[in-house]
């Protein structure tokens, strides 16, 4: 298991043809870009968390049934620094790093002061971002890098907090149809408010315009306040329906006091984040058009949610999917002693996640006896109206032990039918992947012996006219000895393999990723 997720990755920087089994569909054309952390020592350093590791850049390019691997580092500024210190210098949220214990006094004392306010790491392991033509490696810091979706060359850093106040923003943006960027990102005590605020990035810069970069027409879309000044909840991303955007203020929570006192503590950051079991989880929606925030709350018990799988309109109600925890232990699951060779046994999650579906009332009859249910639409999901006005909702439950869910992005916001998902047991093992039909509740799965599907991504097929009409694409991990992880190609219709490409490298374990169309590169081109 060590192999799996502790152990340095190699580089590939310069293509690896695949050996391709099976039958391609033709019109795959393009590349699958993922993000994920490769590198997790530096000299005699450790990082102590998982999701703290040096971003690691991998892609598969189909061409004309022919598949090529690359690999490279994101030469971000945190993997020169430490690699040139041949230690860990910059802090990630799992691990503080400290001044070298040869620094003087002086270098000491600055390092100590220019930590109350840090500079965060620019180490983008989460996810890829499109804006127009280019491509982003994203975390959750202020830092986003360029970078080249063909060569995997890292380019520009951009300081999200240079066009718009926040110190956080998610790693998972949304895009409307014209491929304009909606983000959040959260502002902390900036000019004495703590509030979480609604961004978005136009796809394309005016003609004249054409030497600025597309952040410089950032557009502040909406703030929603957070209910406590000093503890901001914690949110890795948010959903969006055709009319509204839904956040989820979740009692999983940074303490902004503890955050500021940590490095002089000798803590790291994620030890400041905590789950209050006793606190709601409130949602909200902001109306895409006015801008404003619906006013009449909506609360749920207290649960943490990492994603949010998709969210629709249905006769005056919003239906939004995520996948939900009871408790905080996926974070902590992820410790990296913990993923020692026994871990299998000894580091279990105490919650399940689970794919939860809340369906929530914004037009609802105002009048409506208290007590009542106020969702019409056939669901197990309620919403109970309450003495003080708001209205309290309880989940259908679509399914158990599913993570990282994708779907069709062209269903994204609409009434959708399938979740493509890893499937996760009580330990982050993943043996399968799994088509959730998110109506009958059918699963479909993927699995073979010792392998270790990433999340699945669907393409869907030129001139599809079914939702699940294409292809799911996963890279397997293979922790057998001697046995080479491959690309996976299935049917997305019937979950069959369609065919694999299999690289005789030591790959990573990833995050999250996005398929690339060859015309979307070929426009980059030009
Ligand atoms: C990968 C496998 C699985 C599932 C994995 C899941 C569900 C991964 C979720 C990943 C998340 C939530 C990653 C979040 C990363 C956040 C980072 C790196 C944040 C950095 C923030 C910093 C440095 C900011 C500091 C800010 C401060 C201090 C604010 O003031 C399974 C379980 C499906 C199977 C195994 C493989
Ligand atoms: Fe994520």
């Amino acid at each position: 298991m060590e192999t799996i997720f502790s152990r340095n990755k190699e580089e590939h920087p310069e293509p690896i043809k695949a050996e391709v089994q099976g039958q391609l569909p033709t019109w795959l054309q393009g590349v699958l870009l993922r993000n994920g952390p490769g590198m997790h020592t530096i000299g005699d350093t450790k990082y102590n968390h998982w999701f703290d590791g040096l971003a690691l850049l991998h892609s598969f390019t189909f061409k004309n049934g022919e598949v090529y691997y690359r690999s490279k580092y994101l030469r971000s500024d945190t993997y020169n620094c430490n690699i040139e210190a041949n230690r860990i210098v910059v802090s990630e949220f799992g691990t503080m790093a400290y001044p070298d214990p040869c620094k003087n006094i002086f270098a000491k004392a600055f390092s100590y002061l220019s930590h109350t306010i840090p500079e965060f790491t620019d180490n983008c392991l989460i996810n890829i971002m499109k804006t127009g033509d280019d491509y982003y490696a994203t975390s959750e810091t202020n830092f986003i890098r360029k970078i080249d979706p063909q060569t995997l060359e890292t380019l520009e850093k951009v300081d999200y907090s240079k066009y718009v106040a926040v110190n956080l923003a998610t790693s998972h943006p949304h895009y409307d149809s014209a491929g304009n960027i909606l983000n959040m990102g959260t502002s902390i005590v900036d000019k004495g408010r703590t509030k979480y605020v609604l961004f978005k990035i136009p796809s394309s810069v005016p003609e004249k315009e054409k030497k600025k970069s597309c952040f410089k027409q950032l557009e502040v879309v909406c703030s929603i306040p957070s209910r406590s000044l000093l503890q901001p909840s914690y949110y890795h991303s948010f959903g969006i329906t055709e009319n509204y955007i839904v956040f989820i203020e979740q009692p999983f929570k940074l303490d902004i006091v503890k955050l500021a006192t940590a490095y002089i503590r000798g803590v790291n950051w994620a030890s400041c984040l905590s789950f209050h079991k006793e606190d709601k989880t409130w949602f909200h929606f902001v109306d895409r058009k006015t801008k404003k925030e619906v006013s009449t709350k909506f609360y749920t018990d207290a649960l943490v949610l990492y994603h949010h799988i998709n969210a629709y309109e249905e006769d005056g109600h919003v239906v939004f999917d995520i996948v939900a925890y009871r408790d905080n232990s996926l974070y902590d699951m992820f410790y990296l002693k913990k993923l020692d060779k026994d871990f299998e046994e000894n580091n279990r999650l105490t919650s399940i996640p689970t794919c939860k579906r809340f369906v929530v009332p914004l037009q609802h009859d105002k009048d409506a006896e208290l007590g009542s249910n106020l969702v019409k639409l056939p669901t197990s999901a309620t919403a109970v109206k309450e003495k003080d006005g708001s209205i309290y909702c309880q989940p259908e439950i679509l399914c158990e032990g599913i993570e990282l869910p994708r779907v069709n992005y062209d269903y994204n916001g609409k009434k959708y039918k399938y979740v493509y998902a890893t499937e996760v047991q009580w330990s982050p093992v993943p043996t399968k992947i799994a088509k959730l039909n998110v109506q009958t509740k059918e699963v479909l799965h993927w699995g073979e012996e010792h392998c270790w599907p990433s999340e699945p991504i669907f393409v869907p097929s030129p001139d599809a006219r079914e939702e699940d009409e294409g292809v799911v694409l996963t890279c397997v991990v293979v922790s057998e000895p001697n046995k080479a992880p491959f690309l996976l190609i299935l049917d997305a219709k019937t979950f069959k393999e369609l065919g694999r490409a299999t690289v005789n490298v030591e790959m990573h374990l990833d995050l999250h990723g996005m398929f690339i169309q060859q015309k979307d590169l070929e426009a980059k081109m030009e």
